[in-house]
């Protein structure tokens, strides 16, 4: 990391202080202080005075913006529920990329790093007094903020739902067909996944989308949970049953003879092969480096993405305080962490080298009509299907944020955006799935953005300089946090703009 860099960015911020951007940004985009006070917040001259500038002292926060009666073990499933989705199938991929010990290493930090932007969106929101991302990208950069900080959230989680509905879309029809044994595949409606998942859509996420609000979905959340507890349980079994090396057919051996010409020609193109994932050998690798191991840094990002929801959750625990949500993400994380290393190095220690990028594919070489495989199938399709309520809920707030904000509830609008985002993301599934490939792209801007840059800028312009100077150790940190996330970001990029110039296509965002 460059030192240079911090100056630099804290400068920036100095240009244009907290609440007093007028300079930089246009007179209708600025948010008053006072101003925000009646449009943001009804209850906001009581809210204020308790945050600014003494509140954030108090031992105690109490906000103003909703009372919550979540409590604090289903705030747990929920945020955990947010957190795991469909990157734990990628994960032991990005192991055979890495080795365990670099996975290891790596899983580590984005953890670290997962939790510490959250500390940053608690503090932040306990300054404002409002707890929703896009309030928070309001009251640093005004609408600019606002909006930046709703698309990403809007893209990033339609990017999940629409993985979620994908494997949707391409498991329920191998489900049916290996539960009523069948050999080939049939015409039948039940067999299409273009059926198969509006099925879905309709009778299981939208009910449960249309709740009210969040916390209703908690015993949803510890059943999705339950069932990722079972594909991990499996995965561990798995790798006693599954015998290593794969009796194999003729045309997967040719396969695996160009997957290894392909990292040959990889390390002539200047990547350094320290060890590269042998396609045919059964040891386990520690540290390996080839061409595929940047994919994991995205791969990770995108699994640990639970920051859209982490206000919303906020918003509806009861009792709140910074301290019991901190602990609650702290909770929702580490055990996140253990599930995520544990699928990785049992998916890894069965296939090796020869794991895919989409670990339940992998179990199709050796039986795919074996009844565990099968039951994992239905436990991880349960545990996306039971997700996609919760990542549609900051959805929906990024979309009244930015189309109808200060409007009081209203049922037909809360119906009507949820059957909107529902369709457009089953249209998306089911006529465009090549399209998915670009929320490769999206995944790698918007993920950085969720977890790094926005947390990290919105922290620096919202804390007030008279309680953290620029160059305090938690600003010039927060600083730090951002350039990383320009790094990752720059980095993942580029990894898929080369992939994708060169054919290749396994850009870890897709998952
Ligand atoms: N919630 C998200 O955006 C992604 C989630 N972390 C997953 O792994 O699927």
């Amino acid at each position: 990391m460059d030192a240079t860099d911090v100056p630099l960015q804290a400068e920036m911020v100095e240009l244009v202080p907290n609440g007093k951007h007028a300079a930089a940004l246009t007179a209708s985009a600025v948010p008053s202080l006072a101003g925000d006070r009646f449009e943001e917040n009804q209850s906001g001259a009581a809210e204020m005075e308790e945050f600014l500038p003494h509140g954030a002292e108090k031992k105690q926060t109490h906000f103003t913006d909703f009372e919550g009666k979540t409590s604090f073990g289903m705030s747990v499933f929920n945020l955990s529920n947010a957190i795991m989705g469909s990157g734990i199938l990628g994960l032991a991929y990005a192991m055979a990329n890495t080795g365990i010990i670099l996975f290891l290493f790596l899983l580590t930090a984005v953890a670290l790093l997962s939790s510490y932007s959250i500390h940053l969106l608690l503090k932040s929101s306990g300054i404002v007094g409002i707890r929703a991302y896009e309030q928070l990208g309001y009251r640093a950069f005004g609408t600019p903020g606002k909006l930046a900080a709703a698309i990403a959230i809007t893209l990033q989680n339609i990017g999940a739902m629409s993985s979620y509905l994908y494997i949707v879309k391409s498991e329920v029809p191998l489900v049916i067909q290996t539960f009523l044994n069948l050999e080939e595949k049939t015409t039948d409606w039940y067999m299409n996944g273009n059926y198969l998942v509006i099925l879905v859509s309709i009778t299981i996420i939208l009910p449960l989308a249309l709740m009210k609000q969040l916390g209703y979905l908690g015993y949803a959340s510890g059943f999705s949970l339950s069932c990722m507890g079972f594909f991990l349980i499996s995965v561990i079994y798995k790798k006693f049953q599954v015998p290593c090396p794969l009796p194999e057919q003729e045309g997967n051996l040719t396969g695996s003879l160009n997957a290894t010409l392909i990292s040959t020609s990889d390390y002539q193109n200047g990547y350094t092969v320290l060890q590269a994932p042998d396609q045919g050998t059964c040891t386990p690798s520690f540290f390996t480096l080839n061409s595929q191991t940047a994919y994991t840094i995205p791969i990770m990002a995108f699994a640990f993405v639970c920051h859209p929801e982490v206000l919303p959750i906020y918003t509806e625990l009861k009792d709140p305080s910074k301290k019991k949500m901190q602990c609650i993400s702290n909770i929702s994380i580490t055990v996140m962490y253990l599930m995520y290393f544990l699928a990785a190095l049992f998916g890894y220690l069965t296939f090796y080298g020869r794991v895919e990028s989409e670990l339940l594919h992998t179990y199709n070489k050796v039986d795919p009509f074996d009844v565990l495989i099968l039951c994992v199938r239905v436990a991880v399709l349960t545990a996306v299907t039971l997700t996609v309520p919760i990542v549609l809920f900051p959805v929906r707030r990024a979309i009244q944020q930015m189309l109808f904000q200060g409007k009081d509830f209203s049922w037909i609008r809360h119906v009507t955006i949820a059957v909107v985002l529902l369709t457009f993301i089953n249209l998306l599934v089911i006529f465009a799935p090549s399209i998915l490939g670009i929320f490769g792209m999206i995944g790698a801007t918007s993920a950085p953005c969720l977890i790094f840059i926005f947390p990290a800028i919105f922290y620096i312009r919202i804390m007030p300089k008279d309680k953290e100077p620029l160059r305090s150790t938690p600003k010039i940190l927060a600083a730090c946090f951002a350039l990383l996330g320009v790094l990752f970001m720059i980095m993942s990029l580029s990894f898929i703009i080369i992939d994708w110039a060169t054919g290749g296509g396994k850009s870890g965002g897709s998952h």
